[in-house]
């Protein structure tokens, strides 16, 4: 068992947003969670990586309980997560921005910053080491010493993606990593995230864009009012009932 939900639960007021989701993650691969809105999506995904407790159910990471576990705490166990609307330093370089996710993996403290120890200049290095490096890996570069207000939304997505990067994560989860930009540039993104996946890295994502999903995932779980309805490889949620008929009418033809 690599990573996964059992009957997780999660309830706000009288409202159950997740109701006894067991699932999966697969080491490796592409997973992806797909629902109407309001389908309990980001709550899961919010349980998962600990900015919710759970109402009931547990969470495993390498036979490990992590759902009490701090968000903090949980990424140096090699989890990151980006977010629906991506939260960068708008003033701030591409550059300074990534450098702030690899302080996750040093011990610097005030004091060695104040009296400018060898510790704190080493760790200083590593942290622009990894910065270059996790810019090259998402072909940011070319704006690394651009203010990310001057940087195009696709790019954005890209920084959010090199900053959770930073922390050298095992396990990857892109809230809506393509939202709000246009084809050309999903499709950018797409190849990114598969090529994240090919380094060994993997993914855990939540899409709208259905014929993107269908292409790129591995294994999809559909959420509809917080239940899951159905698990498996695209080709077998493409010929669901239940999943047809939770979509009709709905949004995701994307
Ligand atoms: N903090 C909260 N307090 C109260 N209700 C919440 C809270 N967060 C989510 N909900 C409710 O839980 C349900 C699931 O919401 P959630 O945002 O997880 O769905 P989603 O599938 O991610 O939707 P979308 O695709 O629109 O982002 C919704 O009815 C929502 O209103």
């Amino acid at each position: 068992m690599y990573f996964e939900t059992r009957e997780l639960s999660k309830e706000f007021g009288g409202l159950t947003a997740v109701k006894e989701v067991d699932f999966a993650i697969e080491k490796g691969k592409i997973n992806a969670i797909i629902g109407p809105n309001g389908a309990g999506k980001s709550t899961f995904f919010n349980l998962i990586t600990g900015l919710h407790r759970p109402s009931s159910g547990e969470v495993f990471f390498k036979d490990q309980e992590i759902s009490h576990l701090s968000s903090n705490k949980i990424a140096e166990l090699g989890i990151a997560r980006t977010f629906q609307t991506t939260n960068l330093f708008e003033r701030a370089t591409v550059f300074d921005n990534v450098i702030v996710g690899h302080r996750l993996r040093t011990k610097t403290n005030l004091l060695d910053a104040i009296l400018r120890t060898k510790r704190c200049k080493q760790e200083e290095e590593q942290c622009k080491e990894k910065a270059w490096e996790v810019l090259q890996a998402t072909g940011l570069t070319h704006v690394a010493t651009k203010i990310v207000t001057n940087i195009s939304q696709e790019e954005k997505k890209r920084v959010a993606i090199a900053l959770a990067l930073a922390t050298d994560p095992e396990v990857l989860f892109l809230d809506e990593p393509t939202a709000g930009i246009n084809p050309d540039e999903t499709n950018g993104l797409a190849g990114l995230i598969t090529e994240l996946a090919q380094m060994g890295i993997t993914i855990c994502l939540i899409e709208h864009k259905m014929k993107m999903i269908m292409q790129m995932a591995d294994k999809i779980m559909v959420l509809n009012y917080g239940e899951k309805i159905a698990e498996g490889a695209p080709e077998e949620i493409n010929k669901n009932e239940e999943v047809i008929r939770a979509y009709l009418g709905g949004e995701a033809s994307a």
